[in-house]
């Protein structure tokens, strides 16, 4: 299996229940919900995506051969550090398109544990120590269980009740990202405080300015 993925870097993961973990992130290159092209974006099933996936051109991206190389490249992303709680975020692009269970293993086997952020399209192989879904109206949602449900917020069509009897551990509102955001935070903090099994999900990063 090749892997292609557009970067990999080593920054504090910032959204959900793991916001300020230290982390690893490989971002995979492509989506299944959109090209990345902002041509396509107005007909994308997924159509307010804050990242570039194209291509596998950002730091340590590229074609990896296989899943010891891609695990190798993630163990120098992390560096040369304590052993102990190594921590990889597999996201994209859609990871579930590439993250195959010998990737997993790879990753497993450098001692990190491995979380992934999909959209839920797609199933995940075994193994995933932390699996994030962010459901997108208008796709397929196959993955009905894992450990934190985080839903971009407001979404047309969203209604946070809709994924409330799914199988989650967390379930988390995070603003959407964009000309709106102010509005969409203040919404989101509302539906939180008005529906407390919500919780707010920022995405720190930005505020922090790191990536
Ligand atoms: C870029 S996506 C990649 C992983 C996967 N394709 C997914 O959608 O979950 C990473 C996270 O960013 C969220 N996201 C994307 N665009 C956003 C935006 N404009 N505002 C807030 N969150 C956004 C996604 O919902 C997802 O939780
Ligand atoms: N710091 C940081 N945290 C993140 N959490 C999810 C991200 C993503 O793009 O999937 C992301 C990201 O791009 N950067
Ligand atoms: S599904 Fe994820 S990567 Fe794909 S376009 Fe939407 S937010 Fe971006
Ligand atoms: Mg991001």
């Amino acid at each position: 299996m090749t892997y292609l993925i557009k970067e990999i870097f080593y920054t504090l993961q910032g959204e959900g229940q793991h916001a300020g973990r230290p982390a690893v992130f490989c971002r995979f290159s492509r989506c299944n919900l959109w090209t990345g092209r902002e041509k396509d974006r107005h007909r994308a099933v997924c159509a307010f995506c804050d990242t570039d996936f194209v291509g596998t051109d950002g730091p340590g991206g590229g074609r990896y051969a296989t899943a010891a190389e891609l695990a190798a490249a993630v163990e120098a992303a992390w560096g040369e550090g304590a052993f102990a709680r190594r921590f990889v975020v597999c996201t994209g692009g859609e990871p579930l398109l590439q993250l195959d269970a010998e990737a997993v293993d790879a990753l497993h086997a450098r001692g990190f544990e491995v979380a992934v952020e999909t959209n839920g399209s797609l199933p995940p192989p075994p193994g995933i120590d932390w699996l994030c879904v962010s459901p997108k109206i208008g796709a397929d949602l196959v993955v009905e269980t894992g450990d934190e449900l985080k839903l971009v917020y407001p979404q047309p069509g969203g209604d946070p009740e809709l994924f409330e009897h799914l199988d989650f551990r967390s379930f988390r509102l995070q603003p959407m990202d964009g000309p709106d955001l102010d509005a969409n935070t203040r919404a989101a903090i509302a539906y939180c405080k008005d529906h407390p099994r919500w919780q707010l999900s920022l995405q720190t990063h930005k505020y922090l300015g790191i990536p």
